[in-house]
């Protein structure tokens, strides 16, 4: 029997789906064990598989996130590509299955899969409905409709508005959401030489200057660049909505919270588009076979991706934890069992990758964009701290951005 090992970042009620999932391949035949491994955030599991290739000790599959994704794709040689990977092990692999948002996410200049899409997510606004009942409003569209409703519910004693993540919800998915350009060389999928990030925008200054506005109002609240801090205060029934993942839907309905909730798409600035709001691009993570293993563990891969990618086993995933469907054959198989007909919620977050779609709203692909996260978190959460202007904070994140992102180019060359 051959065994694999799969890292991932997948903690908590994750965890327990991921070790469903392996558990179910191991008993669905005889030929391969896999052993799923927690390695921490996915950030940690990012670090750790790169640390680990470089002293020859990668793990076969390892789990890299949307942030991580141009630096791996670029890092030739450390992977072998998906694609590859199953056509070489005679799975039948059409790149068509895939459902349009996810089917170049991962894929190379040349539209070759190089990760296997896995846990692909949006952002999407929750809401705690008896507090806005309570408050007499309804959920935003807008964030203009946010001005509106925000002070009802503060009176009701309510923090309107929190949410998880700077950089992927206010920065990365609100490019997408506006169909505006966030890096040069057509958002940087027409290669890493001289793609510069273009965050330094009148919209990311008015969108972030109304923020903390709200901050200081109180109508808005930011418990620092921890996802868990801020959505605390959804859970603890202090927020009334917050922007979160769609892959936290499962979490929250184990959750069994003393409050009726749902969801709805991410706010827009009517201001900005001057009509509706555009798709969203997909977060999550996908996986990645590590080169450098046996033939026959490359095989074990191919056939725990061909078991993964079943429609059973992802409308299982989507169902039990809120990422969506990666697959047509899921999403039909979702909707015919009447999943969105029980939990409406379920269905906002692969709706909203599939609203109007434009020539900025398929992403971004960076190098060292892990790192460049890094520099606007701490820059806006400085803004939002009161220690530096928006002008200086964006500035800054676009001087440390392009700084990287050069660096970058100078390693890869497609
Ligand atoms: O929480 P997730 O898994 O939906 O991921 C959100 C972001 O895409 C992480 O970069």
């Amino acid at each position: 029997e051959t065994e694999i090992t799969w890292w991932h970042g997948m903690g908590g009620h994750l965890g327990d789906v991921v070790n469903q999932i392996a558990e179910g391949f191991n008993e669905s035949q005889d030929d391969y064990t896999i052993t799923p491994v927690f390695k921490g955030s996915y950030e940690e599991t990012l670090t750790a598989a790169i640390a680990a290739f470089r002293a020859g000790e990668q793990p076969n599959i390892v789990q890299v996130f949307d942030a991580g994704a141009a630096t791996v794709i670029g890092a030739q040689g450390a992977t072998i590509p998906v694609q590859d990977l199953l056509t070489q092990n005679g799975v039948d692999f059409d790149i068509e299955d895939y459902i349009a948002g996810v089917r170049y996410f991962y894929a190379d200049s040349d539209g070759k899969m190089i990760g296997m899409p896995f846990n692909s997510s949006s952002p999407v606004l929750y809401y705690n409905a008896d507090a806005l009942a309570e408050a007499g409003v309804e959920a935003p569209k807008t964030y203009e409709d946010f001005e509106e409703i925000a002070p009802a519910l503060k009176d009701a004693g309510y923090i309107p508005l929190v949410q998880t993540h700077l950089p992927w919800e206010f920065v990365e998915n609100f490019h997408s959401r506006h169909n505006l350009p966030f890096a040069t060389n057509n958002n940087g999928y027409d290669g890493a030489q001289g793609t510069e990030i273009l965050i330094n925008s009148p919209e990311m200054a008015m969108h972030f200057t109304k923020v903390k506005e709200w901050l200081d109002d109180g109508l808005f609240g930011f418990y620092g660049t921890s996802w868990d801090d801020n959505q605390a205060q959804f859970q603890d029934g202090n927020a009334a909505m917050y922007i979160g993942s769609s892959g936290d839907f499962g979490g929250l309905t184990a959750l069994d919270l003393p409050f009726e909730w749902a969801s709805t798409y991410l706010p827009y600035w009517n201001e900005i588009t001057g009509g509706e709001g555009y798709q969203t691009f997909i977060g999550g993570a996908s996986l990645f076979a590590m080169s450098g293993q046996p033939e026959e563990e490359n095989a074990a891969s191919a056939a725990f991706f061909q078991y993964l990618t079943s429609p059973e086993v992802q409308y299982m995933w989507h169902r039990e934890t809120g990422y969506v469907p990666i697959t047509e054959a899921a999403y039909e198989m979702a909707r015919e069992d009447g999943h969105y007909d029980r939990f409406p919620a379920a269905e906002t977050g692969i709706k909203q990758l599939m609203l109007q779609s434009g020539d900025n709203t398929h992403g971004y692909r960076m190098g060292f964009y892990v790192q460049i996260r890094d520099v606007e978190n701490r820059e806006l959460s400085r803004f939002l701290n009161g220690e530096t202007s928006i002008e200086d904070a964006l500035a800054t994140i676009e001087e440390e951005g392009n700084a990287l992102l050069a660096r970058f180019a100078q390693t890869n060359t497609n």
